[in-house]
């Protein structure tokens, strides 16, 4: 479903990933793990086509965002880090206008922004500013627009960031339930979401791929303790800017 081939991006002399290859396969729900710098976002902007590789592609469902951008994106659905809201608009209006960037109208553009206020829980607030709206609500509001074209891939950048521990554990939910019909690659600080909510992690530190596994065969190559591995394999953030 996903294939990242080769992947590698430098800024200046910096390079932020560093030759990445993985696939993710039908159903499979990957957390996508590393230090703070390790290459998460940029890896999942270029497989998302917000920015070039320098190097590399990324295949979503067979189609290359380096060759067919246009045709790949329509196969996923990507929750930024700091996704953007417009303010002024309310959640429902938000949806819609995302609807029609996304080229939905009519009965279509009705039921993907109904069913997306469904699946993440804003019926409540619909018709409410999104300026007015709690964090967490923001949040669901982000995840829902990428919902909205009913892809087979979505891609979340620390989809539980800064989210107090229910809402935490919603999204976390609401994540295992959207896996039983997607392919979801999400990135995350939080080592105990990787047995919470996925099939397989891969750890990345400076850009390259540190450990590769299950859940439980990453605790078990850390001793008992997927902490202990994240230490083991992964460089602190003074070493990692250097
Ligand atoms: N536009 C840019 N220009 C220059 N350097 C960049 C740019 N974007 C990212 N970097 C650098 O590339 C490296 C990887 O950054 P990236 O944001 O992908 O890491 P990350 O694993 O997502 O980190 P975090 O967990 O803190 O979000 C970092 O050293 C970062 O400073």
């Amino acid at each position: 479903m996903i294939e990242v081939e080769n992947l590698s991006k430098h800024f200046g002399s910096k390079t932020a990933v560093d030759n990445l290859s993985f696939s993710v396969k039908k159903g499979e729900v990957l957390g996508f793990l590393g230090p703070n710098g390790a290459g998460k976002s940029t890896t999942m902007r270029m497989i998302t086509g917000f920015i070039p590789p320098s190097a590399g592609d990324a295949k979503l469902c067979g189609i290359s965002i380096v060759d067919q951008p246009a045709e790949a994106k329509k196969k996923v659905g990507y929750l930024p880090e700091s996704a953007p809201l417009y303010n002024d608009m309310t959640v429902s209006g938000f949806l819609k206008f995302c609807a029609d960037i996304r080229g939905l109208s009519g009965t279509r553009k009705k039921d993907a922004v109904e069913s997306a206020i469904e699946t993440c829980f804003l019926g409540s607030v619909a018709h409410q500013g999104i300026e007015t709206l709690s964090k967490g609500y923001r949040h669901r509001t982000c995840l829902a627009q990428s919902l909205l074209h009913d892809p087979e891939i979505l891609i979340l950048d620390e989809p539980t960031d800064g989210l107090d521990p229910n809402q935490k554990f919603e999204i976390r939910q609401l994540i295992k339930r959207l896996g039983a019909t997607k392919t979801i690659l999400f990135s995350t600080h939080i080592l105990e979401e990787v047995e919470a909510a996925c099939s397989r992690a891969v750890i990345v530190d400076r850009g390259r791929i540190v450990a590769d596994g299950t859940p439980a065969e990453l605790v078990k190559r850390g001793g008992g303790s997927l902490h202990d591995l994240f230490r083991k394999v992964t460089s602190r953030d003074t070493e990692a800017a250097a």
